[in-house]
């Protein structure tokens, strides 16, 4: 399989490790000053690059054919419009906060776990991710979609960095060395606790996820999640 790397970062050159241990071939790596870009030789795009960059990337992936596995975070404003243009090109198109397969089951867990605690009222939910020290956003992509997640399936209405009003997610985020990602929910009572925890060793298992998912989406077209990648949704 021929990938274009979108974003030649950190995740950039390990995904580029990953896929070359796959045996697939790297055709490009676009960075932020690669000028024209030639699309003719991708089979798929995998973007880990900027937040302001990563929507002009898919959307140039889109317009050109070539299928888009999104994992950069923080461009989430105009994730609509880049399904929108997928859709209408007829494209595919995966997005994930995190690709790391521990963390797909880690939601479905975080989901499963929120249901049964919204009939407790004892319990207070936070959420806690911490990171290197060179990370952009904050909270991280993956404290965003756990925390929506949790909203869906409880009467938690919202979640805020830090100070929580009532009805919502405290969220803390901490930014320490060059931790890869860890990231905790916490439900609290008077009396316990409950947590489950992510924590990423390195790199390789986001990168492994990524490489998975863009092996899964050739010869496809459609709007994707990793839930379909890894065949959660029977
Ligand atoms: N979904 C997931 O599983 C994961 C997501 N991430 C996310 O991936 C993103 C990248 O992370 P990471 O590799 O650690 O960050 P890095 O800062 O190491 O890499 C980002 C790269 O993108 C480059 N870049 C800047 N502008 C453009 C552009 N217009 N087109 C292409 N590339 C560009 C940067 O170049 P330069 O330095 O020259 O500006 C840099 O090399 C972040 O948003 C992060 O949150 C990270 C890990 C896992
Ligand atoms: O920037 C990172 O490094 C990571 N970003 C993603 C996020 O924002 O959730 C995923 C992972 O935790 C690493």
């Amino acid at each position: 399989m021929n990938i274009a790397l979108f974003g030649y970062g950190k995740m950039g050159k390990m995904i580029e490790t990953v896929s070359q241990n796959k045996g697939h071939n790297i055709v490009a790596k676009i960075d932020v000053d690669s000028g024209d870009i030639d699309y003719s030789e991708m089979d798929v795009a995998i973007d880990f690059s900027m937040p302001d960059a990563a929507f002009d990337n898919i959307s140039g992936c889109f317009e050109n054919g070539v299928p888009v596995i999104s994992g950069t975070t923080g461009w989430l404003d105009n994730y609509d419009d880049a399904v929108a243009l997928c859709q209408e090109k007829n494209g595919a198109f995966i997005y994930a906060s995190n690709f790391s397969l521990g963390v797909t089951i880690f939601f479905e867990l975080n989901r499963y776990l929120a249901q049964m605690m919204s009939r407790l009222d004892q319990y207070r939910v936070s959420l806690e991710e911490i990171h290197h020290t060179q990370k952009l956003d904050a909270p991280s992509g993956t404290a965003i979609s756990l925390a929506e997640d949790i909203i869906e399936n409880s009467d938690y209405q919202g979640w805020k960095l830090d100070r929580a009003g009532d009805g919502e997610i405290p969220v803390t985020s901490k930014r320490i060395g060059d931790t890869p990602g860890t990231h905790t929910v916490n439900y609290g009572s008077k009396v316990d606790h409950i947590e489950i925890r992510h924590a990423a060793h390195n790199r390789e298992g986001f990168a492994l996820g990524a490489v998975i998912a863009a092996e899964w989406i050739q010869g496809k077209t459609g709007i994707f999640t990793m839930k379909d990648v890894l065949d959660l949704n029977r």
